[in-house]
């Protein structure tokens, strides 16, 4: 998968493109993230990107011009991206999008700043994507959420641990299971005993129910919904 991103602020995805398991996704070379500042495709000497609001009102607004100009330059050769624009009242981004999107080959994020980009600029755009509600300085951080839950589902990504999760319960928006490591008791907290039982049936049913009763508990919808889909097993239903 290639990602592009386009920003005002490149230098707020430096740490997340280096380190932990994104990191190494990019420098293994099994994903392709490129950043590029939405200032490199201005044309005046001053680097304008922003202006203020027709009509009046608070703040600045991010130009078409240089968002077209880096759209039209990055998609000159290849495949067309998939265009995602991060907005605070946007399609609320969740793990079933998270699914959707890792199977387009490639993507691009707009990340907005400011009051947010010229109406215009979604004509280029298939998403608007929000990761909540409440409202941040930009687009940029948005950016990062979408692109660590996208790029660990790639194949290859998360390494061994990927077999392991085979039915993952995450990738149907479950709620996951109590996690303990050592010691067995830490100042009269217990481990549960069928952790330590080594029956590995026995622990992998416990952390089904685990997993069920606390999206039951927490996220009844999470659970209707998957209900509707009939992506629950008889046995989970139970
Ligand atoms: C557009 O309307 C706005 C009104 C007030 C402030 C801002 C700030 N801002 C600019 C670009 C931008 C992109 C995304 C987000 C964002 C996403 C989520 N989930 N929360 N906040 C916020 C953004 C925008």
């Amino acid at each position: 998968m290639r990602i592009d991103v386009l920003t005002v602020l490149p230098g707020l995805f430096d740490c997340f493109l280096k380190e932990g398991v994104i990191g190494k996704a990019i420098s293994s070379g099994k994903v392709e993230v490129k950043v590029h500042n939405i200032r490199d495709f201005t044309t005046d000497k001053h680097r304008v990107v922003d202006d203020v609001p027709y009509g009046g009102g608070p703040g600045m607004v991010l130009k078409p011009e240089p968002i077209f100009r880096a759209y039209d330059e990055l998609t000159k050769e290849g495949e067309k991206p998939y265009v995602l624009l991060t907005e605070p009242w946007g399609e609320k981004f969740n793990q079933e999008m998270a699914v959707e999107l890792s199977k387009k080959p490639r993507l691009m994020i707009i990340c907005g700043r400011y009051e947010g980009v010229d109406e215009r600029v979604k004509s280029l755009v298939d998403r608007e994507v929000s990761i909540g509600d409440y409202v941040l300085t930009g687009g940029e951080l948005p950016a990062m959420v979408i692109m660590d839950a996208v790029l660990r589902l790639i194949p290859g990504v998360l390494g061994n641990l990927e077999s392991l999760r085979a039915d993952s319960f995450s990738d149907r928006g479950l709620l996951g299971y109590p996690n303990y490591t050592r010691p067995a008791e830490f100042r009269g907290m217990k481990v549960p005993e069928v952790l330590l039982s080594g029956h590995h049936k026995k622990i992998e049913s416990w952390r089904k129910e685990q997993s069920l009763r606390k999206t039951l508990e927490r996220r009844p919808e999470i659970i209707e919904n998957l209900k509707r889909k009939g992506l629950l097993t008889k046995e989970e239903l139970e």
